[in-house]
């Protein structure tokens, strides 16, 4: 994502760091050979500190502003990360009904919760009406149709934003550009200010936000500000006729750094700020607007990585392929976007340098983790490492050629606990086959 490098430096964090009395990779000084032995491979493991100081660094970059962290759950839905980020009282952004049920079960309250997404079935906006969620984020203006006539159906006031689409190029990869004019997400300004009236005069309906989300693993701050700045001048409109405006969702997007970087992204507080200057910008200062963020990569991608073993190492030519037990099914995000995320040796073994595809056993060509990435010799056994896998890793995983779902474990303190079993080949079988 972002400029594709073949670069073999690692992204800088605090949990995986090379211990040299073991020789070794270990996450929060856990060794990785140790749960790679015990739980098998592949497998995801992730830091909760790691996971908990994202949290804490993207909260405290919108201070002193009144704001909300709604964690957008599909980056990684995980029950225990869930209910991780509910003990430090973030909410969640959800997609989907699955996502609204397991947010609650988290214990994440629903007045912490948005609802964003351009297909909602009836029974999804049943449903949120019915938990009394924070927001649903009104996409299209059909969908407008649907939520007031179920809410006067059921009698109640329907909580709503208006996510716009404010045309402003995130610099990303274009599958994850969300906030251009020509992508299925969000309403065209003008389409938003014409509904406006219908909107304020109906009593089934409650405008209380103005929401965007430009795209994910945004290239800089800049975007986000001018994205907001527009939406602002937007809420400021809304407001003026007499909307009952308390929220400005910012969306998600806030990139994570994979190592394949030109330079490095700006730092979180600029994100926070870059948001903070937009309201202004749009003139919106005054409304004492909450500030929402839906940040889901930012959260977790950094703090998750998957272990895997080196099964073949296949000498063609000039090619070297280094042949691992982790595929396509696992991380989805190399064969889907072309994204890099650094992979690295557990035990690093003397030698050149050079380069390796790095593939996974799925019968498929596109089914590769690196390519053409420069690695030290390795040999069959080996442990690999591959980095930022937290966000879109396990959340994108599938079954695909029959492969059971790989063990997750997350390693809190100086212990770790296996967060889901790896699945046996039995479990896969079809229900009702
Ligand atoms: C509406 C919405 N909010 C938040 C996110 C989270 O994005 P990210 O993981 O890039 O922060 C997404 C995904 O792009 C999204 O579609
Ligand atoms: N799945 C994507 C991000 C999707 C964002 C959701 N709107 C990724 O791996 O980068």
């Amino acid at each position: 994502m972002g400029a594709k490098g073949t670069r073999a430096d690692v992204p800088p964090s605090a949990h995986f760091v090379h211990d040299e009395d073991e020789g070794e990779l270990a996450i929060d000084g856990m060794g990785l050979s140790t749960i790679a032995e015990e739980v098998g491979t592949p497998a995801h493991v992730y830091s909760a500190s790691a996971i908990e100081r994202a949290y804490r660094a993207i909260d405290a970059s919108l201070a002193p502003a009144k704001h909300m962290v709604c964690y957008a759950m599909k980056a990684n839905g995980h029950p225990e990360i869930l209910r991780l980020l509910a003990s430090l009282g973030a909410g969640a952004d959800v997609v989907s009904g699955g996502e609204l049920y397991w947010a609650l079960a988290a214990g994440i309250p629903p007045e912490r919760i948005v609802f964003s997404g351009v297909g909602k079935s009836d029974a999804e906006i049943a449903y949120a009406l019915d938990a009394g969620i924070r927001a649903i984020h009104v996409e299209s203006e059909p969908e407008i149709d649907v939520i007031e006539a179920i809410a006067r159906e059921k009698g109640v006031t329907a909580r709503i934003a208006l996510r716009v689409n404010p045309d402003v190029d995130p610099v990303t990869h274009p599958y994850i550009a969300t906030g251009i004019h020509g992508t299925k997400f969000g309403l065209e300004l003008d389409v938003a200010r014409r509904l406006l009236p219908r909107i304020v005069e109906s009593d089934g309906l409650e405008l209380e936000g103005i929401a965007c989300h430009i795209g994910s693993q945004i290239g800089g701050a800049k975007p986000l500000e001018d994205a907001v700045a527009i939406v602002a001048a937007f809420a400021k409109e809304c407001a003026e006729a007499g909307a009952p405006i308390r929220a400005l969702d910012a969306g998600g997007g806030w990139p994570i750094h994979y190592g394949d970087e030109d330079a490095p992204y700006a730092p979180w507080n600029a994100f926070g700020a870059a948001i903070r200057a937009g309201i202004e910008r749009g003139g919106a200062s005054d409304l004492d607007l909450e500030i929402v963020v839906e940040p889901g990569r930012a959260m977790v991608g950094d703090a998750g990585g998957i272990l895997t073993r080196v099964l073949y190492v296949k000498e063609q030519g000039t090619k070297r392929f280094v042949i691992v037990d982790a595929a396509m099914t696992e991380l989805l995000r190399p064969s889907l976007y072309g994204a890099y995320h650094a992979i690295v040796p557990v035990r690093a073994r003397e030698g050149d340098v050079t380069a390796a595809d790095i593939v996974g056993p799925v019968c498929e060509t596109g089914d590769f983790l690196a390519l053409d990435r420069p690695l030290p010799p390795v040999q069959r056994g080996d442990l690999l490492l591959i980095r930022s896998t937290g966000a879109y890793g396990a959340a994108m995983a599938t079954r695909y050629n029959a492969r059971p779902l790989a063990a997750e474990v997350i390693v809190e303190g100086d212990a770790y606990r296996v967060i889901r079993e790896r699945e046996r080949v039995e479990d896969l079988y079809p229900r009702g086959a």
